[in-house]
């Protein structure tokens, strides 16, 4: 085991330091495209200032006989565009298959001064976060990159679940964790054929009435509820990022036109303490926007406690609410995140303003 004194040492001659803080970079949707696929590739110029961060995908959803096509095309993709403030990721092969090797030594050796993120799928433990800290840090070197290329995991494995703190915990390079509802449904084999979101099945329904004296008992209809199946897993891995200091993200949402229950699940997600979620699709790249920046009214409400709590001790009460220090922190944990975000997004920044202007009126 490593010293905790070499956990910042790079870990091959040459290659950059690894970073000390995660950077608190906007990522309220991570775009996923294929770049093999020429028509979606032909819109990263366009899509790159309406997103915070585009994705490559060169793993599932990518057919086999397409793999190098997608790495070719993400090498050409990246070269050709100017991201601006937006980041560029990519989804590499899983460890095991034939191509991660290579999509991994390709990339980095090609656009690795453009790649901000390269995410992991099906992750199992902290090895494997290990195997890819090393190889980034020989490709790194020999590439003679500057700034360290983090890495993201994706929680799609029972074992990873398992071992999520440890992921979370393996190197200075992770900068957060998306679950993978669909392979994580197959691995620990659940019964839902869906990409994320819930299920009809899962339910709890609403006692019968009482049949006072032992009578028959009635066979009015019952109410049900259904329940968040991956509410779980979202809270483990929100605790496990957020005690090493990383990004937790809702992952995809298959249901393309189902926009509603879309916004349902990124809102969970976001009210649980997730920063973003992944866009499948260009429609839900306004819902991952929209729900992944706090509301302007919340905004301004959270401003309005923490200048009435001055040093952030003791007790008031505002408009018959208690706030004390844990109220504050809460507080500043929203207006912290809409003034990151209001420094990417002028219009939000505009509406932000405006609902603070009509709560101090
Ligand atoms: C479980 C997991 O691993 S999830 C992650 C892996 N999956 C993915 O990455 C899927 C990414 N998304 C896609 O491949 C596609 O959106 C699909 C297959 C789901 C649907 O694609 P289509 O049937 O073409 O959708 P649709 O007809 O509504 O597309 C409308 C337009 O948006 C474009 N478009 C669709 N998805 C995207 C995208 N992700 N990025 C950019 N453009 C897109 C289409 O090319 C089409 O363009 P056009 O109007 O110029 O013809
Ligand atoms: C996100 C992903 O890869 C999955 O759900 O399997
Ligand atoms: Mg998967």
């Amino acid at each position: 085991m490593r010293s905790a004194k070499d956990f910042f040492r790079p870990l091959a001659v040459g290659a950059p330091a690894p970073p000390r803080e995660v950077p608190f970079r906007p990522s309220r949707m991570i775009h996923f495209f294929d770049p093999g696929n020429e028509k979606m590739a032909a819109k990263v110029p366009a899509l790159a200032p309406q997103v915070d961060v585009l994705l490559g995908n060169l793993e599932d959803a990518v057919a086999a006989d397409r793999k190098e096509a997608a790495r070719a095309g993400l090498v050409s993709v990246a070269r050709a565009t100017d991201f601006g403030a937006t980041q560029l990721w990519t989804r590499v092969n899983s460890l095991d298959s034939p191509w991660a090797l290579d999509d991994l030594v390709t990339l980095v050796t090609e656009i690795g001064d453009k790649l901000d993120v390269v995410m992991v799928p099906k992750v199992e433990g902290a090895h494997d976060i290990h195997y890819v800290d090393r190889l980034l840090a020989q490709l790194e070197a020999r590439a003679g990159l500057r700034r360290p290329i983090l890495v993201h995991a994706i929680l799609e494995t029972a074992a990873g679940v398992a071992a999520v703190e440890e992921i979370a915990a393996a190197s200075p390079r992770m900068q957060g964790i998306s679950l993978g509802p669909a392979d994580l449904a197959a691995s620990r084999r659940m019964k839902t054929t869906r990409v994320g979101g819930g299920h009809p099945g899962y339910l709890v329904r609403e006692d019968p009435p009482p049949t006072f004296g032992g009578g028959t008992p009635s066979d009015a209809p019952r109410v049900t509820y259904q329940q968040d199946l991956w509410h779980y897993t979202i809270a483990r891995m929100v605790d496990a990022c957020a005690a090493h200091d990383i990004l937790p993200y809702y992952g995809p949402f298959g249901d393309i036109q189902d926009v509603t229950a879309c916004e349902d699940q990124f809102r969970n997600a976001f009210l649980l303490g997730c920063v973003g979620a992944w866009s499948l699709h260009p429609v839900q790249i306004d819902i991952a926007k929209r729900v992944f920046s706090p509301a302007p009214e919340d905004v301004a409400w959270a401003r309005q406690v923490i200048e009435a709590m001055g040093d952030g001790t003791g007790a008031v009460m505002i408009d018959g609410k208690m706030q004390d220090d844990a109220t504050f922190k809460q507080c500043q944990v929203v207006v912290g995140l809409a003034d990151a975000l209001a420094e990417r997004d002028p219009q939000l920044a505009a509406s932000y303003a405006a609902a603070d202007k009509v709560a101090r009126r």
